[in-house]
């Protein structure tokens, strides 16, 4: 069995700490047992687990996993410990808030053999699935996505980097991007921002991803791929599966503990990781550039 904590109690650390209490039955899931959480506020009992003080998680023998659960901005210090610490790492994306400490938590964790997962719960969605399934086989001419959300909470960093689930999409779907431009215009008295980047795949094709947020928007992605047969304009909709989207995540890395996923699906999925983060450091520094920046 690997110990467990979970580090960071917000929306998705409890969902973790809920999965780690009941497992799905007879899945790599159950090979891992929660002993307790880690947080910065001193906080009750949650769901019957208790509070860990970081230092002694970091130390406990009784621990071999952290599953970092804290807003974007702290991911990369927390990573950094727990490897350091020779504990494996399940994180919530985006791992970090540029390439370059991406790259140094990867080569830290194959230096202690430890293994570190991002999860990708949007790839995990029926939807998503489906989605797939759609467009394999057709050939881009042209795509758009784009997604509007409420106002990002402080501490989730860069837009590029807090809406990596979008752009992870994007790859999954089309291949590896090379990004050609990007633009922001923000408000920030109104609370609004609105970041465009366009991109070519590797057959010259080009993508916009705009990533839009502000009060009153509802959390929503709208789709424009035209293909040389069909033009898809809104997502597909499948029925909800019964695993719930973390739970497959969880199941997911409980099967890299035990060593169950090929060397070759490890690889592409930190290829992968490595360059939607790399696409999204260079967004950022185009959104930055005074030539680019917005209102
Ligand atoms: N909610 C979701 O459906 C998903 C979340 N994620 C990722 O999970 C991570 C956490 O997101 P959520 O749980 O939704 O966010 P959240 O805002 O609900 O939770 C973040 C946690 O960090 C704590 N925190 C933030 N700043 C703090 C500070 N200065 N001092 C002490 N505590 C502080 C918050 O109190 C909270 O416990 C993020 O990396 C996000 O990208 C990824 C996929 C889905
Ligand atoms: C209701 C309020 C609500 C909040 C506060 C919320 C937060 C939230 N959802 C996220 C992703 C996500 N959230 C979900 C799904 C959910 N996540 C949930 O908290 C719930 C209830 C669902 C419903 C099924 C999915 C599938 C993703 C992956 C990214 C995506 O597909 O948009 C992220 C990660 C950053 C991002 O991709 O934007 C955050 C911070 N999601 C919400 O729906």
């Amino acid at each position: 069995m690997f110990g467990t904590v979970v580090v960071g109690v917000g929306t998705a650390g409890r969902v973790r700490i809920r999965d780690l209490l009941s497992p799905l039955p007879s899945s790599a899931a159950e090979k891992m047992t929660i002993k307790g959480f880690v947080s910065r506020r001193p906080l009750e009992e949650q769901q019957g687990v208790k509070q860990i003080a970081l230092e002694e998680a970091l130390g406990s023998e009784d621990i071999q996993v952290a599953i970092v659960c804290t807003e974007n901005m702290s991911h990369e210090e927390y990573i950094r410990k727990f490897l350091e610490a020779g504990k494996h790492v399940c994180v919530e994306y985006p791992m970090s808030l540029s390439y370059a400490a991406a790259k140094e938590l990867w080569e830290l964790a194959e230096q202690k053999g430890k293994v570190l997962h991002e999860e990708h719960i949007e790839l995990l969605t029926a939807d998503y699935k489906q989605l797939k399934k759609d467009v394999a086989g057709k050939s881009l001419q042209e795509g758009t996505l784009h997604f509007t959300g409420g106002p990002v909470p402080s501490g989730f960093g860069f837009m590029a980097f807090s809406g990596i689930a979008r752009l992870t999409w994007l790859v999954d779907l089309f291949g590896e991007l090379t990004v050609t431009s990007g633009s922001m215009v923000e408000d920030r008295e109104k609370q609004y921002m609105k970041m465009t980047a366009q991109f070519l795949t590797q057959e010259q094709r080009q993508l916009t991803w705009i990533e839009e947020r502000g009060p009153g928007l509802g959390r929503m992605k709208n789709i424009n791929f035209r293909f040389d047969s069909c033009t898809m304009d809104r997502l597909p909709e499948a029925p909800r599966e019964p695993v719930g989207l973390f739970m497959q995540d969880l199941n997911l890395f409980g099967q890299k503990l035990l060593g169950q996923v090929p060397p070759e699906q490890l690889q592409a999925e930190r290829r992968r990781v490595l360059h939607c983060l790399q696409l999204a450091d260079r967004i950022q520094q185009l959104c930055q550039s005074p030539a680019h920046s917005g209102v």
